[in-house]
């Protein structure tokens, strides 16, 4: 199976998922001065109010919170998008204890964690596997972590993780909004790109937030970071 060491990292995974070559793979470094500024792109706006978060679940790679996509309920529309997205679930990448973990970087400069909020095209697309092949089918909201004080409402986040501490574990996980992960600018560069875990499908409409939220050290304290980085066996 794929993962993020020596044998079975990024530099290996084109064997199992040839894509890994493609034209638009993600992530990519993006360079603040090269970006061409697109007047024709309006504002984001990110329809967050009726959301229903499900459950957070360990899958081994990530913490992930699922959400209620059975309607329009939680959406993104506007920027690069010609119809709203639907909410389906948020996931962080994190680094190793002290290294970066943020996938996406900025003029080569990398964060300590990245936070991606998955939405999927029903517009256009049944399900959202099929959506997650389609190469109009995923818009992710990708926000960078900082470190600084305390995050106010992350902790909501870190204080489950110690309930799916093992990969394939779920617990239920109810009532929490993603707008509460938000930075107070919703500026953002947007690209074309991929899923950037297998299958790496090229079905990502990338909006990268300018603006981070600020973490602390503690919140991504290597508890965090072993949950998810160690994939303990299924009990
Ligand atoms: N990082 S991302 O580009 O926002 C991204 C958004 C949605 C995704 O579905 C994946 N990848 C994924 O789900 N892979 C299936 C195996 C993982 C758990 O076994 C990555
Ligand atoms: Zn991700």
């Amino acid at each position: 199976h794929w993962g993020y060491g020596k044998e079975d990292g990024p530099s290996a995974w084109h064997r199992q998922y040839p894509v890994a070559k493609g034209n638009r793979q993600s992530p990519i470094d993006i360079i603040p001065n090269e970006a061409r500024r697109d007047s024709t792109l309006g504002p984001i706006f990110l329809k967050y109010d009726q959301c229903r978060s499900l459950n957070i679940a360990n899958n081994g790679h990530s913490v992930v919170v699922e959400f209620d996509d059975s309607d329009d309920r939680s959406v993104v529309l506007g920027g690069p998008l010609d119809n709203p997205y639907r909410l389906k679930q948020f996931h962080f990448h994190w680094g190793g204890k002290g290294c970066e973990g943020s996938e996406h970087t900025v003029a080569g400069v990398g964060y300590a964690s990245e936070l991606h909020v998955v939405h999927w095209n029903a517009v256009k697309y049944k399900t959202y596997n099929d959506a997650a092949a389609a190469p109009d089918g995923l818009a992710v909201l990708g926000i960078f972590l900082e470190l600084g004080d305390d995050h106010r409402w992350l902790h909501m986040i870190t204080d489950a993780l110690y309930m799916v501490k093992f990969k394939g574990s779920a617990t239920d996980f109810k009532g929490f909004n993603p707008k509460c992960l938000l930075p107070s600018s919703l500026h953002y560069w947007t690209y074309l790109g991929s899923l950037t875990t297998p299958p790496l499908h090229e079905s990502v409409t990338w909006i990268v937030l300018k603006e981070p939220i600020v973490v602390s050290e503690k919140q991504v304290s290597a508890a965090a970071l072993n949950i998810i980085h160690k994939t303990f066996p299924t009990v």
